[in-house]
């Protein structure tokens, strides 16, 4: 019997709505944007993929939608592959795109209705109102696009990626130069969207948006998918709790008797700060609490605390590849 790793599934064999194996992209000058990416998108879900500027994100989702050929690989997008049967994988897919390139001269509604339309689906004028009206849109489905702020144009490039009633809605960037309360609408209206069953992929720059909307989380980094986690899972296992004593009196160094501990004194002395880690299954405090009784040390207060998504990402993408954790 063979020990080896089992086989990574066909792409086409998985029921997962996008199915991502072996992928790679080499562009022109000969630079390795992507390096053997497999991932299985699940139906229904929001994953959020982060990495840092250049990483690949938009190499990724470019391939997916079909705009960038990858060099190695495949990708199917609702049973699809993209390559050989590329209308039906693309018509699958909403894509928003980073940039606001609109029909400047068209109306809302003349847009929304000729992007459908190029994905050979029939008129749904039920569907476009429901759309725009989600997106608070409706009052301007005749304004020409050039006359809306620039927070309605980008609700207008969600509208018309919506459009064509895609099972699959990629957001690339989509709070980039948004305000606060438009973010927190969008946010409102993915999670809507993922209520009625659309799978959402959103890159993204602010972690918060990822801790806030995602149910999974990737991160590329240098063109390699680092880690896949439920968000949950990836807080728990990667995360750090740490335990704030604030203490009665001042300590000039941690004594003898603690030392070995992760402990970290403040430079006013006052504060000790016990680190560990949320994944072993002994935290240590109970030993801590009694060390600290037998060394006479008293404390007033005491507060826990855990890593936020953001240290966590900080960390994933400055260690070395393929040392994650
Ligand atoms: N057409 C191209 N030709 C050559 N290199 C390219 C091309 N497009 C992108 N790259 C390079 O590929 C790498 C990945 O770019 P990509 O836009 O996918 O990153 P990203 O993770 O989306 O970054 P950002 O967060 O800045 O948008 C970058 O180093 C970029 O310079």
């Amino acid at each position: 019997m063979s020990h080896s790793a089992p086989p990574v599934p066909d792409a086409a064999a998985s029921d997962a709505i996008v199915s991502i194996r072996n992928l790679g992209k080499t562009y022109a000058g000969g630079f390795e944007a992507l390096r053997d990416i497999n991932l299985d998108i699940r139906r229904g879900e929001i994953l959020a993929l982060l990495g840092p500027n250049g990483a690949g994100k938009t190499t990724l989702i470019s391939i997916i939608c079909g705009i960038v050929n990858a060099t190695r690989g495949t990708v199917y997008a609702d049973g699809h592959d993209i390559r050989h049967d590329y209308r039906a994988a693309r018509a699958a897919i909403g894509l928003v795109p980073q940039e606001l390139h609109t029909d400047a001269f068209e109306s809302v509604m003349a847009t929304l209705k000729f992007s459908r339309g190029l994905f050979g689906r029939p008129p749904n004028p039920a569907h476009l109102e429901k759309v725009l009206r989600d997106l608070s849109l409706w009052d301007k489905r005749n304004a020409k696009i050039m006359t809306l702020s620039g927070g309605m144009k980008r609700r207008v490039l969600i509208a018309k990626a919506l459009s064509h009633e895609p099972k699959i809605l990629f957001l690339d960037e989509p709070s980039a130069g948004v305000d606060v309360e438009l973010r927190h609408d969008m946010w409102q209206m993915v999670r809507q969207l993922r209520e009625s069953g659309t799978t959402i992929i959103l890159t993204t720059h602010y972690i918060e948006e990822a801790e806030e909307m995602a149910d999974r989380i990737g991160v590329i980094n240098k063109g390699a998918l680092i880690v896949v986690e439920d968000k949950a899972v990836l807080m728990r296992k990667l995360g750090k709790k740490q335990l704030t004593l604030s203490l009665q009196q001042a300590m000039e160094r941690i004594p003898e008797g603690l030392a070995g501990l992760p402990l970290e004194l403040s430079e006013d002395g006052l504060t000790l700060v016990y680190t560990f880690d949320t994944q072993s299954e002994e935290t240590g405090i109970a030993g801590l609490l009694r060390r600290l009784g037998e060394q006479g040390i008293d404390f007033k207060d005491l507060r826990s605390s855990e890593s936020s998504l953001e240290e966590i990402f900080v960390n994933l993408v400055r260690k070395p590849k393929g040392n994650p954790a």
